[in-house]
């Protein structure tokens, strides 16, 4: 199974270390097609790859559509995983969105209130884990 993971950049890096432990996971399921998103120094590396906004827009996009499922970290609110979402969706490839209700901006409605995300709400990725993998299964 091919998985897109989806987490803020641009939107900001506050939670790069729990992106890490999320694609560990979903690892265990399948392939990540976008492991760059937990990489701490993903822009730096970026750049030296001598690659382009237009180089990584067209990169993610033909990622996004080989990916048979997708699992995005909504917390920190994010443009780019906001598109990639509505992209997701617009293709019918199930997508999974983790949001912690703690943090300080509220999920956007139109991605609670899309029934085509399946958003799971949490505290911490060992009380998630379960539905998570719950959910990678139903669409294997
Ligand atoms: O350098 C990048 N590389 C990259 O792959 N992306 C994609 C993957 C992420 O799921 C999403 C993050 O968007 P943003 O940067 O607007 O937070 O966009 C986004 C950027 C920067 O916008």
């Amino acid at each position: 199974m091919k998985i897109y993971f989806a987490g803020s950049i641009r939107g900001g890096r506050s939670d790069v270390d729990l992106y890490a432990d999320l694609i560990d996971l979903l690892e265990e399921h399948g392939t990540v097609l976008t492991e760059h998103v937990a990489d701490e120094d993903v822009e730096e590396s970026e750049a030296e790859a001598g690659l382009t906004d237009a180089d990584i827009y067209e990169q993610d996009m033909a990622w996004l559509r080989e990916a048979d499922v997708a699992v995005a970290e909504v917390t920190i609110p994010s443009l780019g995983v906001g598109y990639e979402i509505g992209r997701l969706v617009a293709r019918g490839t199930p997508v999974c969105g983790l949001y912690r209700p703690d943090a300080d901006h509220e999920l956007s409605a139109m991605i609670r209130g899309n029934d085509a995300v399946d958003v799971l709400e949490y505290e911490s990725l060992p009380g998630v884990a379960a539905q998570l993998e719950e959910f990678l299964r139903s669409h294997r």
